[in-house]
């Protein structure tokens, strides 16, 4: 609430909103936030235990407990069925209709240097953070693109669709536009992420102007930086200390803050989404061809590209100091002290 009725592009009042990680973390933030909004919301983990009390915590943040329905739904979105399954339950839950938000939170890192992660962690990754996403991407999108042909041809409908847009918003990170040692196994995941938000979105065009009369699908990537979630404090553990001393210029942020400002964000209708300035400036040299949102603010883009593109000559070579200094005082490990992982 407290939004310009008319510059809303994310209203939620009233409408299903599925979140994929939505048991702890951000995405738990995002779903209490959205809730607190007047929204359904049905979050998504393995752990029923969490679920079943980060459903409670949401449940609670809801204004109208009354009206207002929740679900949890306990499935590991590594596999592709269970992604069908979970949009199953939720269509059949929410009275027959595909829900109007899905959120894609569900991730993990694993943040040692290259030839310390053992191989099979890589794809545990792409698992984790790329295919997780895709795979709700997928069953959302074919909740809500495979229409019916008689629904396409009743004349009652109007030509142009008034509904307010549906959303699939995927969780990537500030490692998507720039990544540096100890995150081989997860930037290249979270950059998938980014390169298949950019594929998608544009694919989008294609079905509003086929199907017209149905709700814009609109795909959004939020890129946070580091969040203070339990899930950091945890690879912290296993971090190189070379890693924490290139990334000590992040202070982080808490879960309610990234949620909040990315729904402040998705409420303006931004689609690549950064919720600090840092990113926010890293995202600038990194756009391409992404969607800017308007005239004007592709314009701002663009000047800031030109800074950012000289700024981050300079950051990388700064890295590569310190992390050649670092090999010469410590060795190859990565650690402090005597070269051995603690
Ligand atoms: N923390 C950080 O510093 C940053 C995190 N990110 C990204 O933001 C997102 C949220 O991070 P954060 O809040 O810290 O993460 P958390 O680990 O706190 O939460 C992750 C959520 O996803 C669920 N989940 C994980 N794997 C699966 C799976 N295979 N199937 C279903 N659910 C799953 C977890 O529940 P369960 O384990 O029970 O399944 C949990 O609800 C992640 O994608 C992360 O990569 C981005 C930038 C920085
Ligand atoms: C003007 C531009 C200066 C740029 C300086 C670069 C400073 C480094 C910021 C590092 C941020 C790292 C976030 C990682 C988040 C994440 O996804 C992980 N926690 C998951 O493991």
């Amino acid at each position: 609430m407290g939004n310009l009725l008319s510059s809303n592009d994310f209203p939620v009042q009233g409408r299903t909103v599925v979140i994929a990680g939505g048991s702890q973390g951000m995405g738990l933030a995002a779903g209490r936030q959205l809730a607190e909004r007047g929204a359904d919301v049905v979050i998504v983990a393995r752990d029923q235990s969490k679920l079943r009390e980060a459903f409670e915590y949401i449940r609670q943040g809801a204004p109208d407990p009354q009206a207002q329905r929740f679900l949890q739904i306990s499935a590991d979105l590594t596999s592709p069925s269970e992604s069908v399954r979970v949009i199953a339950e939720v269509v059949a839950w929410n009275h027959g209709h595909p829900p109007d938000i899905v959120w894609c939170c569900a991730g993990s890192s694993h943040p040692t240097l290259f030839v310390d992660t053992p191989v099979a962690e890589f794809k545990t990754q792409m698992d984790s953070n790329y295919f997780t996403s895709l795979y709700m991407a997928h069953a959302t999108m074919t909740s809500w693109l495979k229409i019916p042909h008689k629904n396409l041809v009743d004349p009652a409908r109007p030509a142009s669709s008034s509904l307010p847009a549906r959303h699939l918003i995927f969780t990537a990170s500030f490692l998507a536009f720039y990544s540096f040692s100890g995150y081989s196994s997860y930037s290249p995941s979270k950059a998938a992420l980014r390169s298949l938000s950019d594929s998608l979105s544009q694919e989008m065009n294609l079905y509003s102007a086929a199907h017209p009369s149905e709700p814009r699908v609109r795909v959004h990537t939020v890129f946070p930086a580091t969040i203070l979630t339990e899930a950091y404090e945890a690879e912290n553990l296993i971090k190189s200390d070379l890693t924490k001393v290139l990334e000590e210029g992040d202070g982080g942020q808490t879960p309610e803050l990234v949620a909040a400002r990315s729904i402040k964000a998705l409420e303006s209708g931004q689609e690549l989404i950064t919720t600090d300035l840092l990113t926010g400036l890293v995202k600038r040299s990194m756009l391409g061809g992404s969607v800017r949102g308007g005239f004007w603010r592709a314009m701002g883009d663009w000047i800031l590209a030109c800074v950012m593109g000289l700024v981050m000559i300079f950051v990388r070579d700064d890295m590569d100091r310190k992390a050649k200094a670092w090999g010469r005082k410590f060795g190859a490990s990565g650690m402090k002290g005597d070269g051995k992982q603690a």
